[in-house]
């Protein structure tokens, strides 16, 4: 480029006044018509004409080059403009950019007619949060760690991804496994399955009886089925039956919904379930996805160190309750104060469908027992009954014939029951993640609900971090919960896993019970009056100690003395630490320390 031409360039779009500035025009040869430079001119221009093409070409170019940039740059916006407004949080490298209407999965992965059609017939205009980002990851084949509100369309988020993967029935077994926690999750997952795919001729099971499943699925099947949905429990006895009767060897997809109760230890958990499959699952082309509404760290930290490049995907705020509902707080005094707190919400009448929480089935029994003479339509669920039994009632609730379902634990994780009105957790949660899950039977799908917690003094342990997701949902709460002593975390993961004794759910006094019943009745009046015991023995020496320590300060200034005394402290503290530990002392003791470790800021995630 001559010095000509950068002018040129540099004066483009100005005016040239040639009256004013004829002297140096000529001088610059500039636009003057001389005789002499009219064919040099012609010449000029003709090069000029061919420059002018070729700088075309190269601006052209150059200009495809800053269009494109530019594009590239209003997408990351657009990109990230979409993930602030609907709280997406994602953690990863190369994460695929987020989507906005159904339509573009079929432009942008070239998504099966049947499904945009059948996500359409279902009633899903708009994807939600989860499904905006979890959705073009998985559709990318990348592993995922997702954690969005309870009702928020999680199981839609890997069914869609899923049914795309697999493109059509083929005889090779199955090739997509989903794991939840309990039999009626299960099968609610399998239905929304059926749903999607419907008439792309998947086939899709559920294991019902593990002696029926191991004939259909068995070393002799033709292999004709595609995705299962179920429990762990069946399916590992499948798997460690000898010969095994199942082969998993083919599955491209295993989806773990609930992940963090899945990945529990213990009674309650599945993790060793969860590596049996886990191994069994052993293509070389198996892509994992892990799904819950609630976070754990056990879960990210397997998922960093076993997943393959995988994204993480947050919606919203990490372990909160959907904001759709509408949280209180009730003290109810005592047992007996829920029973009537209960009776009076019937009285003044309550909107069903309504779903009661208790924390055993045996209280849900009593409550039932209860509640039968109230005059409403009422019903019971828990792991006692039938599998006949469980599903009628189920059925029976989602169509309305059931207006009040008392239930266990069994009904909290993932239960998509339509138009759930109010929540009531008689019996409080023994944890905040337990909490999230129960209430979270209400408020979804953008639909509000109600949730009523009943609270006595033994549930003093876990009101602080309860209280605290109520108030970071927007609902009020009495300032002193707030200001309460905080649990130490080991007091809490105990809490979350035993259940503090409470006296009987019943109108019907002891001595008219008969038999088996009076039995029961008074050895829980035994286990209550145990607890009740060492509670305030527990009291009383927190009171004593608490007591020498003031009359220690009382005594004089001498720091010495004082050291001695902390140091005295803490040793005891040490000694009935160790002491709970060995499970010596009371399992639900009134706890006075703080913990002291406080986990590391996680680091922000992209926008
Ligand atoms: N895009 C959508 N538009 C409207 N409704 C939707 C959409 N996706 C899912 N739903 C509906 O939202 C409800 C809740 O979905 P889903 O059961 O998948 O929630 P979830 O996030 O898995 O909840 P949980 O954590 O309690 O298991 C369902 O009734 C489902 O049919």
């Amino acid at each position: 480029m001559d010095g000509h031409h950068l002018f040129r360039l540099l004066g483009a779009g100005a005016k040239f006044d040639f009256k004013r500035f004829k002297q140096d025009a000529t001088k610059l040869k500039l636009g003057v018509a001389t005789e002499e430079n009219q064919v040099k001119d012609e010449e000029t221009k003709k090069r000029k004409i061919e420059d002018v093409d070729s700088e075309d070409d190269e601006s052209d170019s150059e200009t495809e080059n800053k269009s494109k940039v530019q594009k590239t740059n209003q997408e990351q916006h657009h990109k990230k403009s979409l993930r602030k407004l609907h709280r997406i949080h994602v953690h990863g490298t190369d994460i695929p950019p987020p989507f906005e209407d159904f339509k573009q999965l079929g432009e942008m992965y070239g998504l099966h007619r049947l499904l945009l059609e059948n996500i359409k017939t279902v009633g899903y205009s708009k994807p939600t949060p989860i499904q905006i980002q979890a959705i073009p990851v998985m559709m990318q084949q990348r592993e995922i760690m997702a954690c969005a509100p309870t009702g928020s369309g999680k199981t839609a988020s890997f069914i869609i991804p899923v049914l795309h993967h697999l493109q059509a029935p083929k005889n090779l077994g199955f090739r997509a496994l989903v794991l939840a926690p309990t039999r009626e999750l299960a099968k609610q997952t399998f239905r929304e399955f059926d749903r999607l795919s419907e008439g792309m001729g998947f086939r899709v099971h559920f294991i019902s009886k593990v002696a029926l499943a191991a004939k259909k699925f068995g070393p002799k099947s033709k292999k004709n089925f595609d995705i299962l949905v179920t429990t762990p429990n069946r399916l590992v006895c499948m798997l460690q039956s000898n010969p095994p009767s199942i082969n998993l060897s083919s599955v491209e997809w295993l989806v773990v919904d609930e992940s963090d109760k899945l990945f529990e230890d213990g009674k309650s958990g599945f993790r060793d379930q969860l590596a049996v499959i886990y191994k069994a699952c052993d293509a070389n082309n198996v892509r994992r996805a892990m799904f819950s509404a609630t976070f754990s760290y056990d879960v990210e930290e397997w998922c960093k160190a076993n997943l393959d490049n995988v994204i993480q995907v947050y919606i919203g705020d990490i372990n909160a309750a959907a904001k759709t509902v509408k949280q209180e707080l009730l003290f109810v005094g005592s047992e007996n104060g829920k029973l009537l707190a209960v009776r009076n919400m019937i009285k003044k009448g309550i909107q069903p469908p309504v779903l009661i929480f208790v924390q055993s089935k045996d209280r849900a029994k009593d409550l039932f027992s209860e509640l039968i003479y109230d005059g409403i339509s009422v019903d019971v669920i828990h792991s006692e009954r039938t599998q006949l039994q469980r599903d009628n009632v189920v059925a029976s609730f989602r169509a309305g014939k059931i207006w009040v379902l008392i239930c266990t634990e069994l009904m909290g994780r993932g239960i998509d029951f339509k138009g759930v009105n109010l929540v009531i957790n008689y019996d409080f949660p023994n944890s905040a993640v337990s909490y999230i899950h129960r209430i979270g039977r209400t408020g979804r799908a953008g639909r509000e609900g109600e949730a009523i917690t009943f609270f006595t003094e033994d549930d003093a342990t876990n009101l602080k971090s309860i209280a605290n997701v109520i108030r970071k949902a927007g609902c009020p709460v009495p300032k002193y919960m707030l200001s309460m002593k905080k649990t130490r975390k080991e007091v809490q993961k105990k809490m979350a896993v035993s259940e503090i004794p409470r006296q009987r759910i019943s109108t019907v006094p002891l001595f008219k019970l008969q038999g088996k019943e009076r039995e029961n009745a008074v050895k829980q009046m035994q286990k209550v009056y145990k607890y009740e015991k060492a509670k305030r023995l527990q009291k009383e020496k927190v009171l004593e100690k608490r007591k020498q320590a003031e009359d220690g300060d009382d005594s004089g200034d001498d720091d010495n003395d004082k050291q001695t005394l902390k140091t005295a402290d803490k040793k005891t503290n040490k000694k009935s630490h160790k002491k709970n530990k060995k499970g010596k002392k009371l399992k639900h003791s009134v706890q006075t320390g703080e913990g002291k470790k406080k986990k590391p800021k996680k680091k922000k995630a992209e926008q």
